[in-house]
Order: C-alpha cells, then sequence, then structure tokens
C-alpha cells in the first residue's frame, strides 16, 4: 500500500491544529508525532484498531491529559496558555461518560449551562430540548432513559456552549440503525452550520464513510493515512473502507515503511 498524506482545504478556518503531539506513558508513546486540522464545517473522522491512540489524543484535545509535548490550538488559541478561553469553544460527548443519572434531563442541562456560563440559559435549554426531540423527557431523570435517550441528552449538552469544536468518542456505539441515523443527521446539522468542526472517532465504518469528509488512520500512535473516506480505499487498491482498516490495522509497518 502507498502512503499518501492529504490535508483538509487550505481555504478553510481551521478550529482544531494539532502538531506533534506526543504522550508517554512509563517512557512508552502512545501518541507519537501527530499532526492534523479540523476545518469549520468539517467532521473528521480518527480512526484506528483498539489502543491506537485515538482516546488518549481526544483527552490532550480537552485538556484532561497533559501532552509530553506537540502543541493543541483551538482555532487560534493555544491550549497550553490559553487553556480556559481555548476549552470553551470546546464540547464533547461519549458513551463512557454518561450525565449523572439522579438528575433529570432539564436538571443536567442547567448544571452543565451554568458551569460553561451559558448566557440566556432557559431560552437556550428550551431550543436544545425541541432540537433534539427532548421536551417529553425534560423532568425524566436521566438514569431511567434508553441509550438513544441518553445520548440525545448528551449531544444537546455538548451543544450547550455553542462550540467551536465538537469531540464525538463513539457517539452511536450501542444505538439501533434508526436512532445511530438520526444521531448522524443532528451531528452533520451542526457541520452544515458552518461555525464548528467535529473530530469523531468509530469503529463503524459504513458511519464513517456516511459522515465523515475526512478521515485520519491512526494505528501505533501515529497516523498513517488521511484522505476522503469514499476515494481512500481504492487508492490504496482495497474495496472498502473497511477492508482497508483491516489492511492498516494487520500491516501498519507497511504503510510506516512506504
Ligand atoms: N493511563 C495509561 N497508562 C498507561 N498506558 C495507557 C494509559 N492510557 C492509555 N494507555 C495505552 O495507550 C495506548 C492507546 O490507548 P487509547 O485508549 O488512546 O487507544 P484507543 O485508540 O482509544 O483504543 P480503543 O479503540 O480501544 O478505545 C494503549 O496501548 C493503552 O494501553
Amino acid at each position: 500500500m502507498r502512503a499518501m498524506v492529504t490535508v483538509g482545504r487550505a481555504d478553510v478556518p481551521k478550529v482544531l491544529s494539532v502538531a506533534k503531539l506526543r504522550k508517554e506513558y512509563g517512557g512508552k508513546a502512545a501518541v507519537e508525532g501527530v499532526s492534523f486540522e479540523v476545518g469549520r464545517g468539517e467532521i473528521v473522522g480518527l480512526l484506528g484498531p483498539n489502543g491506537a491512540g485515538k482516546t488518549t489524543t481526544i483527552n490532550m484535545v480537552l485538556g484532561v491529559l497533559q501532552p509530553t509535548s506537540g502543541t493543541i490550538h483551538i482555532q487560534d488559541l493555544d491550549l497550553a496558555a490559553q487553556r480556559s478561553a481555548a476549552l470553551a469553544l470546546t464540547n464533547f460527548a461519549a458513551v463512557y461518560s454518561p450525565l449523572p443519572g439522579n438528575l433529570s434531563v432539564y436538571q443536567n442541562l442547567r448544571v452543565f449551562g451554568l458551569i460553561y456560563g451559558v448566557k440566556s440559559l432557559g431560552a437556550r435549554i428550551a431550543e436544545l430540548l425541541e432540537q433534539f426531540d427532548l421536551v417529553k423527557y425534560r423532568d425524566v431523570k436521566c438514569g431511567v432513559l434508553s441509550s438513544g435517550e441518553q445520548t440525545r441528552v448528551a449531544l444537546a449538552k455538548a451543544m450547550l456552549n455553542r462550540p467551536h469544536l465538537l469531540l464525538l468518542d463513539e457517539p452511536t456505539a450501542s444505538l439501533d440503525p434508526a436512532t445511530a441515523r438520526d444521531i448522524r443527521a443532528r451531528i452533520r446539522e451542526f457541520a452544515a452550520r458552518d461555525t464548528g468542526g467535529v473530530l469523531w472517532t468509530s469503529h463503524n465504518m459504513y458511519e464513517v464513510e456516511e459522515v465523515c469528509d475526512r478521515v485520519l488512520f491512526l494505528a501505533r500512535g501515529r497516523v498513517l493515512l488521511e484522505g476522503n473516506p469514499r476515494t481512500l480505499p481504492g487508492e490504496h487498491g482495497q474495496a472498502s473502507l473497511e477492508e482497508l482498516f483491516i489492511a492498516v490495522a494487520r500491516e501498519p509497518l507497511a504503510l510506516e515503511r512506504s
């Protein structure tokens, strides 16, 4: 296979720029010299086998983990130097980070809205309850909602501060196909408003092909491939994104050497 690196459109303002990012655990690199960008209005898929370094990368962008070296800019703000301002432009949703189950949907959105300092919070919550079809669950405790309903609440929470960068770690994992399609449509709507960009991890290649404008393949902490998910498989002699994924996961060294 031929390693090919294409970057996003140069004329699109960047909401995220990551350069030479590295994270070591006990002297062993989990993320090793990763560089990429996410443009405004763009949905970028971060793909890779288990243990590739996706969550570590996302946690560094969220400011949860301190990089060993490298830089992260959210728009023009350096995360290391202007942390609060940079994180105010960001939000995220992940299956492993559920909202407190003993609070109702409204209480959860209110608590997070207060933490984010959202202006006109009542109106913003009403707008999001409407947008994510949650009006009827307003006073229901999050812990009793179905996975699909909880994902919609997590996305509503992630939109509260109108983020410019939205990080989604497997947002549709454990959802039925119809609910997953609905969630994808809402995320596409967010990107189509053209004020924010999305970094999305998923193991569902069908979904990635449908939703992402660009993908990055990560293996052993390095970006091995980058490109359009619809044309990338053909460029590397593979029939589908899934086949390409399997080939990259099995033989990352073949790409690193080429
Ligand atoms: N706190 C930690 N201490 C030591 N090693 C860690 C720690 N966190 C992650 N790692 C290691 O770093 C590597 C990357 O892990 P990471 O969770 O980023 O992978 P991932 O691509 O998100 O995988 P998955 O698809 O399974 O969620 C793995 O080898 C993991 O074991």
